[in-house]
């Protein structure tokens, strides 16, 4: 069925509602529009399903959430674990309760039983509840870091991890089987909660969730001595960390926690920023503003999942404020993890620190200096967690910290995703650390540079939206696997990567290998003085992402190479846009 097509019948089925065939009768005359919102299904991408709200199949609303549901229950059912139940979290977007509702009724409809959360909850603790709980499958409702209008879904599977081969392929196959959308189950919530299969969560797994994340602290001996000076600020940009990330400083004794007041209560608005993604300058406006008035030491900032965390931190010389990038600050939360583990308990022979490709090589460093293995994954957190139950399985391998560039590291196996509740406190626990060591954390990031080298990353993102967009995006994709650059800011490629066609070419030798990962649009350029060049199409936003490292001699080469290399990679955009 062309998008034409399926545009009139959802106008003119009685299965789709009032207010839903309104919205579709005013776009009437706006064919682009039509096209935007009817030319594809909603399609699961690195973190699940995202996409704007309103009506259409290429849309978040209610028959689509119903009909990921559908498919997930089938697939449930078609692998014989409907027994053990779905938990199910949401975030404060517009529509996130309802979302959860309508994906809750559903899979009670085919007699899966639902746990549900009485409100928003952090991603983090959805992935603990669904191990606490013993379900099959997680479902978070939520778009994590991305503009307003946007929603989205993601799945997990009874490990705690969002979905990998095989069970993602499985339940999208059956996903993409529910053509009918007046074929999906439901049934009303009363009926669902007195059958049994509809049950609410809240306390029940917050104290244990915040109970683990306790479990992780090395050194409460230092928050003892320092926290009452340390002053953190920390905002939860209207979303779902506020109460979670509060109660457990708390409960450690961190005293002076300022929260940003115009962005403590959860708003799907998010009226105080455009994004609120920690990774922008201006999610951090107002908590910079509030840190420099109360001289804080550090500032914290979790996107509306609270997975994701950004962090100011203040350099005692000068009395700025540094950004740390999610490189910067994984690489920190990592190297205190491992390095006191290491000093209190000493660490296992088969320790990893695991981190995705285009994350930054000093994790390779920190590695290589505490002599535990460094595993590379693609890019979605959901192959750290694929890796976690992997050791598991096999027995082999330790999980001591992993991490990702886009300000997202999990530092104990509670969960299977990125915790910004247990990286806040760890952070604000290893500030406490070296502040008995009469160090500010910008000094640690300082003697990890020294230590491991001056390693500097960045990334810059083309936004292409829409359809042409997607189309621009596969162009650059294809123009640049066929066309190599031999080299890029003046550093020569040695090695070309290509993860969809599985190979790692050597430029001089010409020898291929394989690249050891699932296959995957992504392109990265290995180059001469430790610089490599990677670029991929994002799978939770319109945009195609380039990401670069360089090795510096000191703070200000590091500087200087990463800010050439970038206009570089700059100029090589140009040529192709
Ligand atoms: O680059 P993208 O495909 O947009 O993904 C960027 C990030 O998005 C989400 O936050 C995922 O949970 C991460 O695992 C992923 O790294």
């Amino acid at each position: 069925m062309g998008y034409r097509e399926t545009y009139e019948s959802w106008l003119n089925n009685p299965y789709f509602d009032e207010a839903t065939r309104a919205e579709l009768q005013a776009i009437a005359g706006n064919e682009k529009e039509i096209e935007e919102r009817f030319y594809m299904d909603l399609e699961f991408g690195t973190a699940g399903l995202r996409g704007v709200i309103g009506a259409g199949t290429n849309r978040m609303n209610i028959y689509t959430v119903r009909k990921a549901t559908q498919g997930l229950a089938n697939y449930i059912c078609k692998v014989g674990a409907q027994a053990k139940g779905v938990a199910i979290a949401y975030d404060s977007r517009h529509m996130s309760p309802e979302f959860a509702d309508e994906a809750a009724l559903c899979l009670a409809a085919n007699g899966i039983k639902a746990y549900v959360f009485e409100s928003l909850r952090p991603t983090p603790e959805l992935s603990y509840a669904v191990r606490k709980l013993g379900c099959t499958a997680g479902i978070n409702i939520t778009a994590s870091h991305n503009p307003p209008e946007y929603n989205g879904y993601k799945v997990y599977w009874e490990d705690g991890a969002q979905i990998t081969p095989p069970h993602d392929t499985g339940i999208m196959d059956e996903v993409r089987n529910v053509t009918d959308y007046a074929s999906v189950k439901t049934m009303p919530l009363e009926e669902a909660k007195a059958d049994g299969l509809y049950q609410t969560i809240g306390a029940d797994i917050d104290d244990p969730y915040i109970a683990e994340l306790k479990k992780l602290v090395l050194h409460q001996d230092c928050i003892d001595k320092v926290a009452s000076e340390l002053k953190i600020v920390y905002t939860p940009l209207h979303g779902t960390g506020n109460l979670p990330v509060r109660r457990v400083l708390k409960e450690l004794g961190f005293t002076n926690v300022y929260v940003v007041p115009e962005q403590e209560l959860p708003d799907g608005d998010f009226p105080t920023v455009s994004y609120p993604n920690p990774e922008a300058a201006e999610a951090f406006a107002l908590g910079l503003a509030l840190g420099k008035k109360v001289d804080a030491d550090l500032i914290l900032a979790t996107d509306p999942d609270a997975d994701r965390l950004g962090v100011y931190v203040k350099d005692a010389q000068t009395g700025e404020y540094h950004s740390l990038t999610g490189n910067m600050s994984g690489c920190l939360i990592g190297d205190y993890v491992i390095g006191q583990r290491k000093e209190l308990f000493g660490l296992p022979e088969d320790g990893a620190f695991i981190r995705s490709i285009v994350s930054t090589n000093m994790a390779d460093a920190i590695a290589a200096y505490y002599e535990i293995d460094l595993i590379e994954v693609l890019t979605g957190f959901k192959f750290i967690g694929q890796k976690i139950l992997e050791f598991e399985e096999t027995g082999k391998g330790t999980y001591l910290f992993g991490m990702e560039e886009s300000y997202g590291c999990l530092p104990g196996t509670y969960a299977r995703d990125k915790d910004a509740v247990a990286a806040s406190m760890m952070l604000c626990e290893a500030a406490a650390y070296y502040k008995t060591k009469n160090m500010t954390l910008w000094d640690a990031m300082l003697a990890m540079y020294e230590r491991y080298g001056y390693y500097k990353d960045d990334v810059t993102s083309i936004t292409l939206k829409g359809i042409e967009g997607l189309a621009k995006i596969q162009e650059i994709m294809n123009t640049l696997r066929e066309n190599a650059p031999a080299e890029i800011g003046g550093y020569k490629v040695t090695a070309v990567r290509d993860y969809k066609l599985d190979t790692i070419t050597d430029t001089a030798a010409g020898a291929v290998r394989p690249t050891g990962l699932p296959k995957s649009n992504v392109l990265y350029y290995e180059m001469t003085d430790g610089a490599w060049v990677c670029v991929r199409p994002s799978g939770t936003e319109p945009k195609v992402k380039f990401y670069l490292g360089v090795k510096g001699t000191s703070l200000a080469d590091a500087d200087a190479k990463s800010e050439a290399l970038s206009k570089a990679v700059h100029a090589l955009i140009d040529t192709m846009m």
